[in-house]
């Protein structure tokens, strides 16, 4: 189907996801036959958002976390902009806590680390998420997780725009300040978030929820939830302060990183220090990719560490991607 600029290099399969922006479609890198999801945004549909699209560009290509899907190419056309980005094969956690009804407290603290070290990492890069849930906490194969803002919600810390609801953020997870309209920075309505999420994951229901939109705001303006007999001391304690009113008074993504109930089991705190940093060079892939464009790796080198987020790009990240996994590094003949 249809869009020429992605012709002899991406194969376009399902649709996987539609948003307010566009849609999202599996795809396959044709050199080295990886999966990945393609964001499709249509510029005249964007109108005035479509500077929340270059601001999301922006932001994805300072991105090199373990737990943030990885940008790998941008194509930009008159009417179109593409957006090719890592593909989880393990889909949604909401799905996965759906089917399991809720995870253990073990698996849960496994899954509550992931999403920490992402939005810690975030805030260092001095941006808020806005839009934690588990829509867009994705899985990978052997249950890693990885963070993404499906939605362009994501936006500079102390951003002033108090961002209208109805474009941002799910009430359902959203911190009472929030709702209020109140000017708030950013870092703790995340925090707010991610401890909707941890409830969600840890009870199998949210902690406030309605079909009755003024009925939702008030649960989450009265702050008040109920908590599950199999909820141990440290979670419901975790949990308050994290859904705690008061943004002033509420937990910080500091205390977080080690708090005892997160600590419990590691002995050692979260980290947010990306494992590896994608633009570091990888010697192998470079002469992989080298051999191919018949180039000397320096000239490849040369190349790629523009970072033009081009089809080069994408090869090599998705090839360092592959070698960090073990896989077997190779591309396809060009015929
Ligand atoms: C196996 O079955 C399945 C079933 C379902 C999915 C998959 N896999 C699968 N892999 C990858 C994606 C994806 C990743 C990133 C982005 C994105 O928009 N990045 C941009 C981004 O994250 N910015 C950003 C991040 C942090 C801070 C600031 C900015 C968009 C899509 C996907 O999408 C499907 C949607 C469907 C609706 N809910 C959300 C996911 N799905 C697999």
């Amino acid at each position: 189907s249809g869009f020429l600029a992605l012709k002899n290099l991406y194969i376009l399969e399902k649709t996987i996801g539609t948003g307010g922006f566009g849609k999202v479609k599996l795809a396959t890198h044709i050199l080295t036959g990886e999966k990945v999801a393609i964001k499709i945004m249509e510029k005249a549909c964007l109108g005035d958002d479509l500077p929340r699209i270059e601001q999301e560009i922006k932001a994805l290509k300072q991105f090199s976390h373990h737990h943030i899907c990885q940008l790998y190419q941008v194509i930009e056309t008159e009417t179109h902009y593409f957006m090719v980005i890592e593909y989880c094969s393990g889909g949604e956690l909401f799905d996965h806590i759906v089917e399991k009804n809720r995870l253990s407290e073990m698996e849960s603290r496994s899954f509550f680390r992931q999403i920490l070290s992402a939005v810690a990492y975030l805030h260092s890069l001095g941006y808020a998420h806005r839009d934690l849930k588990p829509e867009n906490v994705l899985l990978d194969h052997d249950q890693t997780l990885k963070l993404i803002d499906f939605g362009l919600c994501a936006k500079p810390i102390g951003g002033l725009d108090v961002q209208l609801l109805t474009s941002c953020g799910s009430p359902t997870y959203a911190a009472p300040e929030l709702i209020q309209g109140k000017k708030y920075l950013g870092p703790e309505v995340d925090v707010w978030s991610m401890g909707v999420l941890l409830y969600a994951i840890l009870c199998g229901f949210l902690p406030f929820d309605s079909d009755r939109i003024e009925v939702l705001y008030r649960k989450i303006l009265r702050g008040r939830y109920e908590e599950p007999a199999w909820l141990s001391q440290g979670s419901k304690r975790l949990i308050k302060r994290m859904l705690t009113l008061d943004p002033l008074r509420r937990v910080t993504v500091k205390e977080l990183l080690n708090h005892e109930w997160v600590q419990l089991g590691y002995n050692e705190p979260v980290s947010f220090e990306p494992l590896y940093d994608f633009h570091m060079k990888d010697d192998a892939c470079v002469s992989l990719l080298a051999e191919h464009h018949n180039l000397s790796s320096n000239d490849m080198w040369a190349k790629l560490s523009r970072w033009d987020y081009d089809y080069d790009t994408a090869t090599y990240l998705i090839l360092v991607s592959r070698k960090r996994q073990s896989l077997p590094l190779k591309l396809n003949p060009v015929w």
